[in-house]
């Protein structure tokens, strides 16, 4: 269970964490977009910038030529004015005269054999355009114009210097710059390699409303935009490997940052997940599914082996079938405030299990451990007189074992304790010679009896001080009139010593490790007999 839980946190940390990775990719990539659709942007805007220019410029052009009669333009002083017109105009390289589809002259001179021009690529009025070629035929200085685009009015045919529209400087050289005409849908000039049908299939795409400021088309990112007049629109493209290796510049940074705060998310969702999976989170859990239950050790009488009596001791065994031991969860059920709870719940166990039995046998008892809140209060004392009420049991079969610490930590429980023995239960103190409790401390409590911690058991023989503070011990509680009992008693030798120095009870695997109710019953019916009456001395 404890394992799937904490798969399911690893699996949604996991993909929580992945998701400022991913963001921060996809940051990467709008921003790549973005500057790429600025920086084609900027080229449009300048295209049609010096495409206005240019335009203004070829109206002045013919404006002042109009004053020129067309019989005298092929003259010396009317060749003067078309080399005039095309020196003073920047975007105009070349004045021609035409007549019939024929160029008479150029500004360089007159024509020997006059060229037929072609069939213009539009036609409107008086106005007719050859669009980025040259026309054939016409003789230097336009010829060594690679291309141009030829404008003719009124018999006046400019040739123009396109290819200043386009000489942007640009980083990529795989950019495609274009003006199109969107009369015509004619290609009007191009930088890079000329892909006329796509630059004129891309017109349509923007000639919605509002038109989209850029596109993708294929593998290409494209941003176009009109002329004022809306004759033309200027267009520009570029691969998208151009923005793949922009996003791949700035993905790395961005990645890494998302990396890192992805594995800051991952790691507080684990650190939140162990959290709530903690021992006191299990230990409510537990609580709350019922997976606490009780055993019983019988305690005998070492001189005669008889049994009367038992330790009940908790058991936690998870969903997952793990047992967990008490020293390791008592402690933090203690610490987390949830040993009332589980106290509660241990003295409901011991009725259900053995409530009969001991009503049935009223020599039999049975020793509760307890922690500091038990004994504090009058919560366990309340929930203990229910208890034998209903089953029938008497106050003097329940012994109440707490450690020297919780009775430390319990002074001002002192007219609790009390309260408890005048309603006739027995109280022992456990583990006793591991606490802090001085033994003077001891007459004052009170207490019927104190069960040896097992280390004493253990140091029995070894020749050690706890040999000594045993005998202490032992001298003392013979004084006081207190039971003895001993635990964890392993070999008969220990029995024996023990025997000899006047120890009372025993308690060990000697004897019977902790078992279920039914066996514990059985245990004890079977060493009952040859038991006297229990031993009841009390004192005031
Ligand atoms: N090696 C060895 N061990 C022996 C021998 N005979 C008995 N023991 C173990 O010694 C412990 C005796 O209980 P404890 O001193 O009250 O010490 C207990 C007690 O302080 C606490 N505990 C157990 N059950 C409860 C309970 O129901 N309520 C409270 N508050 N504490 C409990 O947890 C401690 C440990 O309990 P357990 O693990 O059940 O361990 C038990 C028992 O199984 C032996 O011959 N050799």
């Amino acid at each position: 269970m404890r394992g799937r839980v904490l798969a399911i946190a690893l699996t949604l940390a996991t993909l929580i964490g992945a998701l400022p990775v991913a963001g921060s990719l996809w940051v990467a990539w709008g921003s790549a977009n973005r500057a790429r659709t600025d920086m084609l942007d900027g080229a449009v805007h300048e295209m049609l910038a010096r495409y206005n220019r240019m335009s203004t410029e070829i109206d002045q052009v013919f404006h002042d030529l109009s004053s020129l009669p067309l019989a005298e333009a092929c003259e010396p002083v009317g060749l003067m004015r078309l080399r005039a017109a095309a020196y003073f105009s920047h975007g105009v390289r070349e004045v021609a005269v035409i007549e019939d589809g024929r160029i008479l002259c150029t500004g360089a001179g007159k024509s020997d054999m006059p060229a037929s021009l072609p069939l213009p690529d539009m036609s409107e009025g008086d106005v007719r355009i050859w669009y980025d070629r040259v026309p054939p035929g016409v003789r230097a200085p336009a010829s060594d114009v690679a291309r141009s685009t030829v404008i003719a009015r009124n018999g006046f045919a400019l040739f123009l210097d396109t290819e200043q529209i386009y000489d942007l400087v640009l980083t990529d050289p795989r950019t495609v710059l274009s003006m199109v005409s969107l009369t015509s849908r004619q290609v009007m000039g191009v930088r890079s390699r000329p892909e006329r049908a796509m630059l004129s299939d891309m017109v349509d795409r923007f000639r919605t409303d509002p038109p989209p400021r850029s596109l993708r088309v294929g593998n290409r990112l494209i941003v176009a935009a009109p002329t004022a007049d809306g004759s033309a629109m200027a267009l520009a493209a570029q691969p998208i490997d151009v923005v793949l290796e922009a996003w791949r510049q700035q993905a790395v940074p961005l990645g890494l940052l998302g990396l890192t705060s992805g594995a800051i998310i991952f790691w507080l969702i684990l650190t939140l997940a162990r959290r709530g999976d903690t021992m006191g989170a299990r230990i409510r859990r537990g609580l709350a599914r019922g997976e606490f239950r009780v055993v019983y050790q019988p305690i005998v009488r070492l001189s005669d082996g008889a049994c009367l009596g038992g330790e009940a001791l908790v058991r936690w065994q998870q969903r997952d079938g793990t047992m967990i031991s008490p020293d390791r969860f008592i402690p933090v059920a203690e610490a987390e405030g949830l040993i009332e709870r589980l106290t509660d719940q241990i003295i409901e166990h011991v009725f259900a299990d053995i409530g009969e039995f001991l009503a049935e046998r009223p020599t039999v008892w049975i020793a509760i451990n307890l922690s500091a809140p038990d004994v504090e209060s009058d919560r366990v004392r309340g929930r203990l007189d229910r208890l034998r009420k209903t089953h029938g049991v008497a106050a003097g079969q329940i012994v109440l074992e707490a450690t020297e610490r919780t009775l430390i930590d319990a002074r001002r429980a002192q007219s609790s304790m009390r309260s408890f023995r005048d309603a006739g239960y027995r109280l022992t103190i456990d583990d006793f010679g591991t606490g802090y409790s001085s033994l003077a401390y001891l007459a004052t409590l009170p207490v019927d009896g104190l069960k040896l911690d097992k280390t004493f058991v253990d140091s029995i023989g070894s020749g050690t001080a706890a040999d000594d503070v045993m005998g202490h011990i032992l001298s003392l509680a013979a004084t006081l009139g207190l039971d003895v009992a001993a635990e964890g008693i392993e070999h008969g030798a220990q029995a024996d010593y023990l025997i000899a120095r006047g120890v009372t009870y025993g308690q060990g695997w000697l004897f019977a490790r902790a078992m279920e109710a039914e066996t514990f019953g059985a245990y004890v019916d079977g060493r009952m007999a040859v038991a006297g009456p229990p031993s009841r001395r009390r004192r005031a």
